[in-house]
């Protein structure tokens, strides 16, 4: 099969290496420099330093060229740029070819999931998501994982499964697609918390509460924007949470520790060449949360620290003063 993937970041090239084994692989960037280097050195450096790629990987920055071969297209760019990277394809994309993002995040102002953007975008396209507890270096360096495969499409999930699964990374389906989103991009909000809590140096007593009542969280939007609960306890939404919150590899985690650590937002943002979607998405969710009536304590109090409101300090400190209820929530 001919797969085109779009963009060279981490996670975009990572797939790339994954499936460029068995599978026609172009991946396209907007980056002449990383198409070059991936091309003539097997390697980039700019988002995976140290890792060599496999020589059968190829890269372009000919968007025309990457899209118009495709008998699969995969879209690896951050949510806030997904659209306007989607709509480029749109005048040489072959008619219904599946559309499989990657990205875990929210768009800004529509609220929409990245899957639901593709439905408007490239309609009659079978649109697909690929989440669950990925960290892009582990999965590149062979380490056994489990994603899912997002889909209300029961063919497409089953071949999309197939071209996915490779070496260790074992990969689930799941027609729960809202649910699969949300999860995957609601826990970076998270992460950003329990990063926090890393960098105050509180305890893992402290660090196990504030995953737990995330989790809590983002179960209680997701199933009131239609999600199913049960699919937050799986692979996208604990899973994930626990994988981004624990890891030291997680960009959301870093961002959450530097402002522990007493660092402003700005200058964290400034030293870090990749994407961290939690800061985005933590406004969203908590717009989302106004819209459902839902309390969302951590995802408000971390919305204020982004903005420059509280300090991570005070807003450990005013979780505190949360009242605690009962711990049996509508999820
Ligand atoms: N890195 C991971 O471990 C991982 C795992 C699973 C999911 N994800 C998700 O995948 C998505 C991409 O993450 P990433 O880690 O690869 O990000 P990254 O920061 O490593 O790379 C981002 C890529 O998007 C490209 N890009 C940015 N703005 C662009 C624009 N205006 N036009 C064209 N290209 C543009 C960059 O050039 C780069 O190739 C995110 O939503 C992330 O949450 C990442
Ligand atoms: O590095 P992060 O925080 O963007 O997390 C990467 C993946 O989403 C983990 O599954």
């Amino acid at each position: 099969m001919r797969i085109s993937i779009l963009g060279a970041g981490s996670w975009g090239t990572t797939v790339a290496a994954l499936v460029c084994k068995r599978h026609d692989t172009l991946l396209w960037t907007r980056d002449p420099g990383i198409v070059e280097e991936i091309n003539d050195k097997h390697h980039n450096q700019v988002y995976l330093p140290g890792f060599a790629l496999p020589e059968a990987l190829t890269a372009t920055h000919d968007m025309e060229a990457a899209v118009s071969r495709a008998q699969l297209l995969i879209i690896g760019v951050p949510s806030h740029v997904f659209r306007g990277v989607l709509g480029r394809t749109a005048d040489h994309v072959p008619p219904w070819i599946p559309v499989v993002s990657l990205a875990k995040g929210l768009e800004h102002g529509t609220h929409l999931r990245m899957t639901q953007i593709i439905e408007q975008v490239l309609p009659g396209h079978p649109a697909a998501a690929l989440t669950g507890p990925n960290l892009a270096r582990e999965i590149l360096a062979g380490k056994a994982a489990a994603a899912v495969i997002a889909t209300e499409n029961p063919s497409v999930a089953g071949m999309l499964q197939t071209i996915l699964q490779r070496g260790l990374l074992r990969v689930y389906t799941n027609d729960d697609v809202t649910g699969c989103e949300l999860g995957g991009a609601l826990k970076n909000v998270v992460a950003i918390a329990a990063g926090m809590a890393e960098g105050l140096g509180v305890g893992d007593n402290t660090r196990a509460a504030v995953i737990t009542r995330g989790l809590a969280e983002l179960t209680q939007l997701g199933a009131a924007m239609g999600g199913k609960a049960a699919t937050f306890a799986g692979l996208t939404g604990l899973g994930d949470l626990l994988a981004t919150c624990l890891s030291p590899h997680s960009r959301n985690r870093h961002v959450g520790e530097q402002l522990g650590k007493g660092r402003v937002l700005g200058d964290v943002l400034a030293e870090m060449v990749m994407v961290a979607e939690g800061v985005s998405t933590t406004p969203v969710a908590v717009q989302l949360g106004d819209r459902h009536g839902l309390e969302l304590p951590i995802c408000r109090i971390i919305n204020q620290v982004l903005t420059g409101e509280t300090t991570a300090r005070d807003a450990y400190a005013d979780l505190r003063h949360t009242p605690a209820g009962t711990e049996s929530g509508p999820w």
